[in-house]
């Protein structure tokens, strides 16, 4: 999907609907909603309880009348009507105190490269119940690599791998377009689960799926996390409450193994590419966006497996909204390639 930046200067807000967060940028202003994908409703009612941090709060600790839904998944509309609803409260009065102009306003919006027309249309969906009157839509890891300060424009190969929560892409770009690109179903999701199950299955014990968070922090580079943390779960066979002693060891080696997808996948985007964008590679390395490349030490243990320099985007889980910024604001000239007399 060619991004069209002359189309893309004329859109005032910029949108990413990811499975995990949903952010929004305004023209000339910057991010002005960076929150959770989710939303709580009354399935008596079918009223709209709670959106974003507070419904994200709610997640299972609802009564039977109340169901916590994740309106995107796998950076897909699933459901538009939520999308829409959420989408609608989480921005609120915000553009309103901008000075975008309501009647024929536009949207960008960002989509994963490989995203089916449906897909596609379900974005635009949304959108529109917004009131954008036109919609241009951008690949994420374009996107990404943008809002990773990579000058994608360049006839040099640039990789980029963003590791979301549903989804890991990882792409080399040239020319501003996607030259070879792979999926694969690993994000912050699936080591979450790796976590829970390494648990369940060596300890015997039951954690919720939020208590996986502060664990996170622990996995630094060894030799310098704590070998055996406390963690309070409830026990698989009696029920109760109970509190056991991990072994860090143990949980960075549950969170590597569904990393081996991610390594798997940048093997095969190498092995698509021309040799001279692999070269190209070997100088420049692999910039690692998305908000799971805030695990630590994740890095290095790329960097390790594949021999070449790794670096971590700044603020990398904010990096697709903003460079679809930067696009808006015209920060991203194109290289020009009219074709040649005669
Ligand atoms: N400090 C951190 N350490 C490790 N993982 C983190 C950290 N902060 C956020 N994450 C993980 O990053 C993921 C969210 O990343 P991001 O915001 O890029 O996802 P998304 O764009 O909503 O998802 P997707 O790209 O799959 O649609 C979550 O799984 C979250 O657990």
């Amino acid at each position: 999907m060619p991004v069209n930046l002359e189309e893309m200067r004329r859109c005032s807000v910029a949108v990413d609907l990811g499975a995990s967060r949903s952010r929004v940028y305004v023209k000339d202003t910057g991010i002005v909603v960076d929150e959770p994908s989710v939303v709580a409703v009354n399935t008596r009612t079918a009223a709209l309880l709670a959106v974003g941090e507070m419904a994200e709060r709610m997640t299972g600790r609802t009564p039977d009348h109340i169901r916590v839904v994740r309106p995107v998944q796998g950076g897909t509309v699933v459901n538009v009507d939520l999308a829409q609803r959420m989408l609608r409260h989480l921005i609120g009065g915000k553009l309103r105190r901008t000075r975008i102009r309501r009647p024929g306003m536009r949207f960008a919006a960002c989509v994963p490269y490989d995203s089916e027309p449906l897909a596609q249309r379900a974005v635009r969906e949304t959108l529109a119940a917004l009131g954008a009157r036109r919609v241009e839509l951008a690949d994420t890891l374009v996107c990404a690599a943008v809002g990773s300060g990579l000058p994608v424009e360049d006839p040099e190969a640039t990789m980029i791998v963003l590791c979301g929560a549903g989804t890991t892409q990882v792409a080399v770009l040239s020319l501003g377009s996607i030259v070879a690109a792979e999926t694969v179903p690993v994000g912050g999701d699936s080591l979450d689960h790796a976590v829970v199950e390494h648990l369940r299955g060596r300890h015997e014990l039951l954690l919720a799926h939020h208590a996986v968070r502060p664990l996170r922090t622990l996995l630094h580079t060894p030799g310098r996390a704590p070998a055996v943390a406390e963690v309070h779960g409830r026990d698989v066979r009696t029920g109760l409450a109970r509190t056991v002693a991990i072994d860090i060891e143990g949980v960075r080696q549950a969170v590597n193994s569904p990393l081996t997808a991610v390594l798997d996948a940048i093997r095969t985007v190498l092995r698509r590419c021309p040799p001279d964008l692999v070269a190209d590679l070997s100088d420049r390395g692999v910039v690692l966006a998305g908000g799971s490349a805030l695990l630590t030490g994740l890095d290095g243990l790329l960097s390790s497996s594949t021999g070449m320099p790794v670096r971590t985007a700044e603020t990398p889980d904010t990096c697709a909204v903003r460079g679809l910024g930067a696009m808006m604001e015209g920060r991203v000239e194109a290289m020009r390639l009219d074709p040649l007399a005669g």
